[in-house]
């Protein structure tokens, strides 16, 4: 299938170590590109060896500074980056890190968002009381990175049906969706209920009622 997106080029590759607080290092090639549709600074990390994977693993992983960096248990997105990076470079596939934060709304909204949170609203209610989309990430520039690393065929590591859908119809060929783990503490659980509920989210939670018990 033929993407449907203006082509992107690589920039830089550079490779990384990283190293965890968990003890767990590996080696990324971490890649820019020139021409991405919304002009954001978003990356690529590839780990393992994709080339030897029939369809690579790959995750889109939104940016979320207060998950990633600062360990925030008010979401799953730093247990899932680890997570993500392990299981991808057990594999071999992409990591697309994506400066989507807040799900695309930014960081002084999402903050906002909280704030609303803190009132009774769920995730996508604040969204909406602020004026803003439940959910404003495009994933056309995600498209244009894995097609200028050469995949056309993939695996998805998500629980989020719309990135799979977005990608499909971006013209990739996304063999199957690989559910994450679930990353559920008392300080995230209604946050995942919302994304079950609302927005489909294919995450095995207990039912709310059985852990207020
Ligand atoms: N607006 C808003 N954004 C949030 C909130 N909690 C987390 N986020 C953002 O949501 C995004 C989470 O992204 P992902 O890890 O891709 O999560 P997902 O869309 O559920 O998809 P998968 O993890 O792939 O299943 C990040 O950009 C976070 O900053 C919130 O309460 N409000
Ligand atoms: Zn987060």
């Amino acid at each position: 299938m033929t993407p449907s997106t203006d082509a992107a080029t690589v920039r830089t590759r550079v490779r990384i170590p990283l190293s965890f607080s968990d003890g767990y290092q590996v080696t990324a090639e971490v890649i820019t590109f020139n021409g991405l549709a919304d002009g954001a600074e978003h990356v690529a990390l590839v780990l393992g060896d994709p080339a030897t994977a029939a369809a690579p693993l790959v995750r889109l992983h939104s940016e979320c500074l207060t998950g990633d960096a600062f360990g925030s248990a008010r979401c799953d997105c730093g247990p899932q980056l680890r997570e993500a990076t392990e299981r991808i470079a057990a594999t071999g596939g992409v990591l697309l890190y994506l400066r989507q934060e807040g799900r695309g709304i930014g960081l002084y909204n999402k903050l906002d968002a909280y704030a609303l949170q803190d009132t009774g609203l769920d995730t996508y209610q604040a969204n909406t009381a602020l004026g803003l989309p439940e959910d404003a990430r495009d994933y056309t520039a995600a498209a244009q990175m894995l097609t200028a690393l050469g995949i056309t065929d993939l695996d998805l590591l998500t629980n989020n049906p719309d990135k799979a859908r977005q990608l499909r119809d971006l013209g990739l060929a996304v063999t199957r969706t690989v559910p994450t783990g679930v990353h559920s503490t008392p300080s995230n659980l209604r946050y995942l209920h919302a994304k079950v509920q609302h927005t489909h989210h294919t995450i095995a939670l207990a039912p709310m009622a059985i852990l207020a018990r």
